[in-house]
C-alpha cells in the first residue's frame, strides 16, 4: 500500500531542482578569442519577442564601452548575425542561435592555425611562439597542467573574456523577454573602482542606462568617475591594472520569483553562481550582505509596512530578495572583480619548459574592464529572471507570460 510519499516512476524525483530547472531555459556559448567567431544559443523563450540585430549590436557596443580597456576594443567591430530562432524582428519560440564573429580573425588566421608542437608551422609567427610562461591570475597554468599542455594558448583562447561578447548577444534577447512580458528593466554601475568607491546610494534608476553609459566609467557619482579615471591613467603608467565592484539593479521583478525550499532554488544562489561565473568575478553581495553582516539586526532589515499601494518594505537592505524569494523590492546584486592579470610589467612565474624562473608572457590587455564586466552581470542577471519567470508564469508566448503574470498577480493573498 502506498503512503503517498513512494512515487517510484517519477523520473523526475531523482533528478535534482537544478536539473529540471535547467530544462526550463538553456543557453550555451562555444568560440575561441581569436577564432573566427563565437556562437551562442539560447533555448526556451517564448515567441514573440521583439528583438534585431542592431539591438544586439547596441548593447554589444555597451560591452567594448569603458575607461581603461585594451587596444582590441578600439578596433574589433562585433559582427552580429541570427542564425536561427528569430524572423522578421521576433522571436519564435525555437532556439535563438547568434553569430558574432570576430574582425581580428583575418589577423590570427595563420597563428590559430600553427601547430605549436611542429617547429615549420610556427615559421615567421614570432607571435606564436608557444607561450610557456603562464601568467598567475589567468587560467594558463591550471588549464595547462589540467589539459596537458606545455602551451597556454589553447588555454587563455577559450579562458578569455571574449567569450562575454556571446552572453551579451543572447543576453540581449533575455532582457527583451524581461522588458516586454514582465516590464523588468535591468541597469548596471560601477560602484567601486581601485581604491575610488562612489558615493553610497547613488542608484541608476530603470530609464537611466544611457546616463551611466554616458560616463567612461559607467558610475553614477561624476567626481568619483573623474578620480576613476585618474586612477586608470596612474595604474596604466605603472604598467598596472585595476578591478572594482559593479552593481546591477532590476526594476519591476514581481514578487515570488525562486524559492527557499531547495537550495538550488533559492534565487540568491542562482545569481551567485551567475555572477562568479564570469571570469574574474570572485564575490557577490546580495543588497548591503556586508554592510548587515557589520550591523545589528534593528539597522540590518528591511521593516513591512502598510501602503496606499499594498504591503511594501521601508528600505531595500536586502536587494529584493528574502528566504532566496524576490520580494517585489528593486532586485540589487553586486560583484566584485579582481585586477586583470596581465600586466605589462610581468609577474614573476616559471618557464613550464625549462622550470626556470620567468616573467609571465607579456598579453595585450586591458587596464581595467569593470564597466565591461558591469554589462556582462546585466546579461547573467537576466538569464536568471528569465528562467525563475519563466519557472513560475511559463508562457509559450510573451503574451501568454503576460496574462499568466497578471493572473498571478491579481489574485495574490497578500499585496
Ligand atoms: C570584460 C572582461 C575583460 C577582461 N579582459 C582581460 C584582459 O584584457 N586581460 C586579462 O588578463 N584578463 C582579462 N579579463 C579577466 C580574465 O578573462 C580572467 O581573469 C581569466 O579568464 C581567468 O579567470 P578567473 O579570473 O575567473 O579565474 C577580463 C574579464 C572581463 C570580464
Ligand atoms: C577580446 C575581449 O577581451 C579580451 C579579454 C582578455 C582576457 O584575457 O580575458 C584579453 C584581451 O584579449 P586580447 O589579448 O586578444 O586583446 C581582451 O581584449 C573582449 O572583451 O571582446
Amino acid at each position: 500500500m502506498s503512503n503517498g510519499w513512494e512515487r517510484p516512476d517519477r523520473v523526475g524525483d531523482v533528478l535534482t531542482a537544478r536539473d529540471r530547472l535547467a530544462d526550463v531555459l538553456r543557453w550555451m556559448t562555444a568560440g575561441e578569442s581569436h577564432g573566427p567567431a563565437l556562437v551562442a544559443i539560447l533555448d526556451g523563450l517564448p515567441a514573440g519577442i521583439g528583438i534585431t540585430s542592431s539591438e544586439v549590436v547596441t548593447e554589444l557596443a555597451r560591452r567594448r564601452l569603458g575607461y581603461g580597456r585594451g587596444a582590441r576594443m578600439k578596433f574589433e567591430q562585433d559582427v552580429v548575425e541570427f542564425i536561427g530562432g528569430v524572423r522578421h524582428g521576433r522571436t519564435l519560440g525555437s532556439p535563438v542561435a547568434v553569430r558574432v564573429g570576430n574582425s581580428e580573425w583575418p589577423k590570427w588566421e595563420q597563428v590559430m592555425a600553427a601547430d605549436p608542437v611542429d617547429p615549420e608551422s610556427l615559421a615567421g609567427l614570432a607571435r606564436n611562439a608557444p607561450l610557456t610562461r603562464p601568467r598567475p591570475g589567468h587560467a594558463d597554468l591550471a588549464g595547462m597542467q589540467k589539459y596537458h599542455h606545455a602551451d597556454a594558448r589553447p588555454i587563455l583562447e577559450r579562458a578569455s573574456a571574449r567569450e562575454t561578447a556571446a552572453r551579451v548577444a543572447v543576453g540581449a534577447v533575455a532582457k527583451a523577454f524581461l522588458s516586454q512580458a514582465l516590464g523588468v528593466e535591468i541597469v548596471s554601475h560601477v560602484v567601486e573602482l581601485g581604491s575610488v568607491a562612489a558615493e553610497p546610494g547613488l542608484l541608476p534608476g530603470p530609464g537611466d542606462r544611457e546616463k551611466v553609459d554616458a560616463d567612461p566609467l559607467r558610475c553614477m557619482d561624476p567626481a568619483a568617475s573623474a578620480r576613476m579615471v585618474a586612477e586608470v591613467d596612474a595604474a596604466k603608467k605603472d604598467a598596472d591594472t585595476l578591478g572594482g565592484i559593479v552593481e546591477v539593479l532590476a526594476y519591476g521583478v514581481p514578487p515570488g520569483l525562486g524559492s527557499h525550499v531547495q537550495w538550488d532554488r533559492k534565487l540568491d544562489a542562482r545569481l551567485a553562481m551567475a555572477l562568479t561565473s564570469i571570469q574574474a568575478i570572485k564575490g557577490v553581495e546580495i543588497g548591503d550582505a556586508f554592510t548587515q553582516a557589520r550591523s545589528r539586526g534593528s539597522r540590518a532589515h528591511d521593516e513591512i509596512t502598510a501602503t496606499p499601494q499594498g504591503v511594501r518594505r521601508t528600505t531595500d537592505r536586502a536587494g529584493g530578495l528574502e528566504g532566496g524569494i524576490t520580494t517585489g523590492e528593486p532586485l540589487r546584486v553586486r560583484a566584485a572583480m579582481k585586477p586583470i592579470s596581465s600586466l605589462t610589467r610581468p609577474l614573476s612565474t616559471v618557464d613550464v619548459v625549462t622550470g626556470e624562473p620567468a616573467e609571465a608572457i607579456n598579453q595585450r590587455s586591458d587596464v581595467c574592464a569593470v564597466p565591461a564586466a558591469a554589462v556582462v552581470a546585466e546579461s547573467m542577471t537576466a538569464f536568471v529572471l528569465a528562467e525563475a519567470a519563466l519557472e513560475k508564469f511559463g508562457g509559450d508566448s510573451v503574451g501568454e507570460t503576460a496574462r499568466n503574470l497578471a493572473a498571478y498577480l491579481e489574485n495574490l493573498v497578500i499585496r
